[in-house]
């Protein structure tokens, strides 16, 4: 008997084995990560989404602290093929429901081919399938969580590295993965974390020598206060940015985002860089792209599944974006000099 449904769009009820009770609604999505569960389950860029893992063991390697991304859980389900004890207990004591025993290969080639969609989730002895179908009834699209950088940013501003020998770095938490701040850090650079809707002069008030837009769930059209930040300072101070990052600065700059059908998640996407002509494996997270980068912005990276933007740059106003992440974590370590490049154009 199951213990657990999961409803998708179109009211299609699928059975499950209950692994950490409760009811949740969110975004479904899947990642093809086949290690690092600990650090997408505590990816602040999930945040409203559901997450199915389409790798079929999650907790192999047991839960560790260390590993985490984030001081919580931020997609409101987890659905694996098979879940260790360790996982769902840890999932149970965050709260967040989580489901195993059904087939997750039906469920990836449903958001293939339909796309990322609204689902409803329901776990535990007592829940029924109209549960779940509640949920998914009351499940909004992921453009419509206007204020989601609310529910992942920094509330006051946090310092980490004070006094570094490096360069000054601004980084404004849109939803912002620890290994971002930390990839800073080990490169000796003093991160000023500000808020999401963290304004020009709280910035100002820093003197950076970056502004740094970080990663971030939902749409990047709800991340207004971060591209008035970088429409305030751009040509004056350098700029990075990674996925929703990415996102904000095009859009700020006169480009335009667009919603993909299903995204980028996992940790061996194929990424090529136009001027060197060399191939690296890139982890991923993101549902949105970059559809128009605006005249300010040069294509310099692109996926190589689907060409779509990967890195954009500016060379005179010392711009760089990654659509990617180039932290890895989890992941193949490839893109990790883009933390020299960023601080080293910091430095200039
Ligand atoms: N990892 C991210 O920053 C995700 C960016 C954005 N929320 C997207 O889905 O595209």
């Amino acid at each position: 008997m199951a213990d657990a449904y999961v409803a998708i769009e179109g009211d299609r009820v699928i059975e499950a084995r209950a692994r950490a009770p409760g009811t949740a609604r969110g975004e479904l999505v899947f990642t093809t990560a086949y290690t690092g569960y600990e650090e997408s389950l505590t990816d602040p860029s999930y945040e409203e989404q559901v997450l199915t893992f389409s790798y079929p063991l999650i907790g192999n390697y047991g839960v560790r602290e260390e590993r985490f991304e984030s001081d919580r859980v931020h997609p409101r389900a987890a659905v694996a093929r098979e879940m260790t004890d360790d996982v769902a207990e840890w999932l149970e004591s965050e709260g967040v429901p989580a489901v195993d025993h059904l087939d997750t290969r039906d469920i990836v080639t449903e958001i293939r081919d339909e796309g990322a969609m609204k689902c409803g989730i329901a776990a535990g002895p007592d829940v029924t399938e109209q549960d779940a179908l509640d949920e998914l009834h009351e499940c909004k699209h992921m453009s419509d969580h206007t204020d989601i950088g609310a529910q992942v940013s920094v509330d006051e501003v946090e310092v980490h590295n004070e006094g570094g020998d490096g360069e000054t770095v601004a980084l404004v938490d849109c939803g912002a993965k620890g290994s971002i701040v930390s990839s800073l850090v080990e490169r000796d650079a003093e991160v000023h974390v500000f808020p999401y809707n963290a304004s020009e002069d709280d910035v100002a008030a820093v003197d950076p020598d970056l502004l740094f837009i970080s990663n971030g769930p939902g749409d990047p059209e709800n991340f207004e206060q971060a591209g008035e930040l970088v429409e305030t300072y751009v040509g004056d101070v350098p700029l990075a940015g990674i996925c929703l990052g990415q996102q904000v600065v095009a859009n700020a700059l006169g480009g335009e985002t667009e919603k993909m059908e299903f995204g980028h998640r996992g940790v061996n996407q194929p990424v090529r860089d136009l001027r060197s002509n060399q191939v690296v494996m890139t982890t991923q997270n993101h549902g949105y792209t970059v559809a128009d980068p605006g005249d300010k912005l040069d294509v310099t990276q692109i996926n190589v599944n689907d060409d779509t933007p990967e890195g954009l740059e500016n060379d005179d106003l010392n711009i760089i974006t990654r659509q990617y992440h180039p932290e890895a974590n989890p992941g193949p370590h490839d893109s990790l000099g883009f933390f020299d490049d960023v601080l080293g154009m910091a430095g200039e």
